[in-house]
């Protein structure tokens, strides 16, 4: 059996190196900043260094909600995913990730679009009995 694409990046020293940059880009994002707020940045990071390792052949460690259920209260549209997605990108590109390891981890990112794109607030739904669904307009 050949490594993993885990193991190929390196393990988890890669995905928290890319975590980083990734989560320092979004979070200063004009438009996506906005859909963060009042959620610690530790948690961000952690939470998706441990979910990327499981989908990566790593350590199935993540102990949060599947994308879908953690991502039911907020509006993303197909250009905020996107957005996101181009990010992500460059932040690989920043973190040195070789191209074809690039290229397979944007492929298991894209896959998750349609669990977590949304045609309208409606679509939406708080996760808990009264949490607001929370829809962030693009800047001016
Ligand atoms: C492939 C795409 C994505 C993946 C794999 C992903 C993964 C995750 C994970 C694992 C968590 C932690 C969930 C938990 O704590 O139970 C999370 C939380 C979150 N994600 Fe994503 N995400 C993606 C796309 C997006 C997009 C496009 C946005 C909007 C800009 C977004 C905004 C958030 C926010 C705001 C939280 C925190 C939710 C909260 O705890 O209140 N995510 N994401």
């Amino acid at each position: 059996m050949g490594d993993t694409l885990f193991d190929e990046l390196g393990g988890m020293a890669c995905l928290e190196k890319v975590h980083k940059i990734f989560y320092g880009k979004l979070l200063s994002h004009p438009w996506l900043k906005g859909f963060f707020e009042g959620v610690p940045r530790w948690h961000l990071e952690s939470q998706q260094s441990e979910f990327m390792a499981g989908v990566f052949g790593g350590p199935r460690i993540y102990g949060g909600r599947p994308p879908k259920s953690a991502h039911m209260h907020l509006f993303i549209t197909e250009e905020v995913f996107l957005i996101r997605h181009d990010l992500l990108r460059e932040s690989l590109a920043e973190a040195g990730v070789r191209p074809d390891l690039m290229e397979r981890w944007l492929t298991y990112d894209m896959r998750m679009k349609s669990a977590l794109v949304k045609e309208s607030p409606s679509d939406c739904a708080g996760r808990y009995n009264n949490e607001a669904v929370v829809v962030v307009d693009k800047p001016l």
